[in-house]
């Protein structure tokens, strides 16, 4: 495999010799032979330093590298996240044809139907009025309370299908702050508000404080009795659960096999289905099985997760490109960014392989992004003209949900569209100085002044188009980046499927409790760390 990295590296080499501003104007065919599509959702990867023979070398890369082999094992429930001993089965969750899925020989869709049912009845209950609060009246409001993948996936698609939100109000509480939960809890009234503590362990210290703080806001307002009347929980560790006093009936599981960032399909996805009702979140199942079955069935140059992972792959380990911009022109995928920080930073921000030696140059890159066109008056400055190259990832629907501002979404989209236009094309020397001259500068003025107004150009970026934000698109686009996240990890050769990164903070937290509370002398800290414990206690108030 190194040495089709290392072909990769000289073909590129070789073909950076020409820029994408001359491979455009040679070959009027670019933009068609480098797209793919699956129905209305258009990838445009023309705009990235490809040609067909980076596509072959990439394609024997994504060969040689296994990703059929391993795409095949996760879906047919293997435990290939085999640090944990664990099968990884998002996809069964969303799949729709039933066909059966075995984990250790058993059939798990009836279980996971079973579950689905029990959150539709659930939904309807609250969105009809009919499951009431304890003194009889309605819920009006709902509040999430996790963190990681117990929060980000049901904000991020609430926010996002905002057109289709029916229900009652949404509300998410994730952090440890006391803030969060206080500035939540004080624009609610106790009597129609109902809580839904989801976490997967059902033991993440955020979530299980702010439970308790939400449980003593009913137990204060309504009485110990109604507590039951106003939580539900998503969890699969049952037992624990049970052990925090939320009746059975208002427990929704789901399974080892499900990772805390591929848990929006399951029962985490209940506030949503709340939200849209349980056929939009359907339809939102839908979207991600058809791409489950594209990523299983399509030839490499049309399969859309094939390719987006062979170009993280080539921006990441071939070019060096340390980051990715994701840059969704909706301002209801604001959240979409930070949603897939946690799906690509924490499945691929490792540096061991799967044999336990240190990986070979880098792994997963840094990702980030703000909606456009936010972004351009912030940040894009660096994009366009800094010294690091950024690829940047746009998306953006042919039609907005307000028929009435028809015209702002045409500014979105030809604001999306020049922003790659200019990533790609620049600004030559020439060209800025040509400018500057027609708007009367001296020439002498306009030597000095055009260096700053070059671009470099060259700069790579991918735009996905598609019809508009439905719940099946948004279902599709999220299995689509999950999968690029997959395919990019076999080619890293790590396992994407567990977090131990995220331990070593949590374990020195719980030490540092007790010396932050005076209770334990820092002693055993470095000098910083204690020095900052005292520090704050001297400041502390009260
Ligand atoms: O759902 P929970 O068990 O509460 O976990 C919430 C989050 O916390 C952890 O720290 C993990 O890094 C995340 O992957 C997980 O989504």
């Amino acid at each position: 495999m190194q040495s089709i990295i290392d072909t990769l590296t000289s073909t590129v080499a070789a073909t950076h010799a020409e820029d994408l501003r001359a491979a455009f104007a040679a070959d009027p065919q670019r933009f068609s032979r480098f797209s793919a599509k699956l129905d209305d959702l258009l990838m445009d990867y023309s705009k990235c330093a490809v040609n067909d023979a980076v596509l072959e070398q990439l394609e024997q890369l994504v060969k040689a590298a296994g990703v059929a082999d391993k795409r095949d094992q996760m879906f047919s429930g293997e435990p290939i996240n085999f640090t944990e001993g664990r099968a990884v089965l998002h996809t069964a969750l969303r799949n729709r044809s039933n066909r059966p899925v075995l984990v250790d020989g058993r059939d798990v869709m009836p279980d996971v139907n079973a579950v689905l049912d029990a959150m539709r009845v659930f939904a309807d209950g609250i969105r009809s009025g009919e499951m009431k609060g304890a003194t009889g009246k309605a819920i009006t409001d709902v509040v999430n309370i996790g963190i990681g993948g117990s929060d980000l996936g049901p904000v991020m698609a609430t926010l996002a299908l905002a057109p289709f939100h029916d229900g009652p109000r949404l509300h998410f509480v994730s952090n440890i702050d006391g803030a969060h939960i206080a500035d939540t809890l004080k624009t609610l009234h106790a009597e129609t508000t109902l809580f839904i503590v989801a976490s997967k362990t059902f033991t993440t210290i955020e979530t299980m404080t702010n439970a308790q703080t939400a449980r003593a806001f009913i137990a204060d307002a309504l009485g110990e009795d109604a507590v039951g009347h106003h939580f539900a929980a998503v969890s699969t560790a049952l037992d624990k659960v049970a052990a925090f006093g939320i009746d059975a009936a208002r427990v929704f599981g789901f399974w080892d096999w499900v990772g805390g960032r591929y848990s929006i399909w399951s029962a985490i996805g209940l506030p949503l289905m709340i939200a849209i009702g349980p056929e939009h979140f359907g339809e939102f199942l839908d979207g991600a099985h058809a791409m489950d079955e594209h990523f299983r069935a399509a030839p490499f140059r049309e399969n859309l997760p094939m390719l987006l992972g062979a170009l993280g792959v080539y921006h990441r380990k071939v070019l060096d490109y340390p980051t990715r911009a994701i840059l969704p022109y909706d301002q209801r995928l604001s959240r979409f960014p930070a949603y897939l920080q946690q799906l690509d930073m924490e499945s691929n921000g490792k540096s061991v392989t799967i044999d336990g030696k240190p990986v070979h140059g880098a792994s997963g890159p840094v990702v980030w992004g703000e909606p456009g066109t936010n972004g351009q008056h912030a940040f894009y400055q660096l994009i366009h003209q800094g010294t690091s190259v950024i690829p940047a990832e746009f998306l953006i629907a042919a039609n907005g949900f307000e028929p009435a501002l028809r015209h702002q979404h045409e500014l979105l989209i030809a604001n999306c569209l020049a922003q790659s236009e200019a990533l790609m094309k620049g600004r030559t020397l020439a060209e800025a100085k040509s400018q500057l001259t027609a708007k009367g500068v001296s020439d002498e003025d306009a030597d000095f002044l055009a260096p700053h107004r070059v671009f470099s150009g060259n700069r790579p970026s991918i735009t996905f188009v598609y019809d508009q934000l439905t719940p099946f698109r948004l279902g599709s686009l999220i299995a689509l980046y999950e999968h690029r996240v997959f395919v990019e990890g076999v080619v890293f050769r790590i396992n994407s499927f567990d977090q131990w990164g995220v331990e070593l903070g949590k374990e020195l937290a719980t030490g540092l409790l007790p010396v932050v509370q005076g209770k334990v002398a820092a002693t055993g800290h470095d000098s910083s760390t204690a020095g900052l414990v005292s520090a704050l206690a001297e400041r502390k108030r009260g």
